[in-house]
């Protein structure tokens, strides 16, 4: 098989990172934090999350740079020392380790076009989820030519904790969370026909997706089942396995651009699932171009079996603002 060294380190990484987010979730999530709108436990759990998995993946392909979602600029700040303590002892590393780590993965393909094989970490994607006490996920991507070629989607908190792994060509798969190897049970996406026999998933942020357009878009193409709403990528996780059909992420602002973070390892899993994945207005989603998709305005994910019927209706109901 092909990328066999790289899914093996990956699926142990994300897997090491989801037990540390598993952990911190357990014991710094409480109901003083949830009252408070506190948002400690996940600035611990995303910084040791990225330590681990960017530590592991520096002495695995130390040649092989990371663009990960966070930095350790307010980590290394006198005032982050409480913090910073609390990573290193999360992430199972020293401080001056664990920074280190940290901004492994700090690469901006942007700066370097020359280079064309780097990963993309998450190491939480879903935060508001995670603060919720609900639905986060781990998400590790590796991306050659603009191409998402290797995802793993690390889902702690989904149907008792969920692995799903895709390598391009290869098929997607499911494995427990907890266990070791790489080896699972192949996916494949739901295989409704009709269009409003399908049912849809989106974010429970309504910051994130127009859930206002989604109702009226779901409604033209006949769907009368309520939207399945769940945080951070266990959506590409729900499509790739058949519990939604498709996935609407439609842009609530001018000049947001999506994370590559947010979408390579998940996009990969549904289309090794059999599914498709364009932007709003049907275009490829392109990795090509930095930190962000900028030539791509929201998302949409489906089975496969009525993609452009969705987009025509998407395309037809919301205006896209640069
Ligand atoms: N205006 C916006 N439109 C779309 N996505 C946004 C957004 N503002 C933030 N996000 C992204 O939405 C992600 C969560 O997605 P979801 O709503 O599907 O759970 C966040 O990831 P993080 O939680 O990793 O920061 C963040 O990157
Ligand atoms: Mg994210
Ligand atoms: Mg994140
Ligand atoms: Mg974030």
């Amino acid at each position: 098989m092909k990328y066999e060294s790289e899914l093996q380190i990956a699926v142990s990484a994300v897997r090491a990172a989801s037990k540390v987010c598993q952990q911190v979730q357990a014991n710094l999530v409480t109901a003083a934090t949830l009252e408070k709108k506190d948002k400690s436990p996940v600035t611990v759990a995303d910084f040791a999350s990225q330590a681990v998995v960017c530590g592991a993946l520096k002495a695995a392909f130390p040649g092989v740079p990371v663009v990960g979602e966070e930095d350790s600029k307010e980590l290394r700040e006198d005032e982050a020392a409480e913090l910073r303590a609390k990573v290193a002892q999360h992430a199972g590393m020293s401080e001056a380790e664990a920074l280190e780590a940290i901004d492994h993965g700090g690469f901006d393909p942007a700066s370097d076009p020359g280079v064309t094989t780097y990963w993309t970490l998450d190491p939480i994607d879903g935060t508001k989820g995670f603060l919720r006490g609900e639905q986060y996920a781990v998400a590790l991507g590796l991306i050659e030519n603009g191409k998402v070629v290797l995802g793993v989607l690390g889902c702690p908190n989904l149907d008792g904790g969920l692995l799903m792994t895709a390598v391009r060509g290869e098929g997607a798969k499911k494995l427990s969370i907890d266990g070791e190897g790489t080896d699972g049970e192949t996916v494949g996406v739901s295989d409704i026909e009709d269009v409003s026999q399908a049912n849809f998933c989106e974010s429970v942020e309504s910051g994130h997706s127009d859930q206002d357009a989604s109702v009226k878009i779901a409604s033209e193409l006949g769907i009368t089942a309520e939207p399945y709403r769940i945080d951070s990528q266990c959506k590409y996780a729900a499509v790739a396995r058949g519990n939604a059909a498709i996935y609407l992420r439609l842009p609530t602002r001018p000049g947001y651009r999506e994370k590559i973070w947010d979408h390579a390892a998940g996009m990969i899993v549904v289309e090794e699932a059999g599914g498709t994945v364009t932007d709003v207005l049907g275009k490829p989603v392109d990795f090509s171009l930095g930190r962000t998709l900028e030539n791509n305005r929201g998302i949409i994910a489906t089975n496969g079996k009525f993609h452009e019927r969705v987009v025509e209706v998407v395309s037809g109901a919301i205006t896209v603002v640069d």
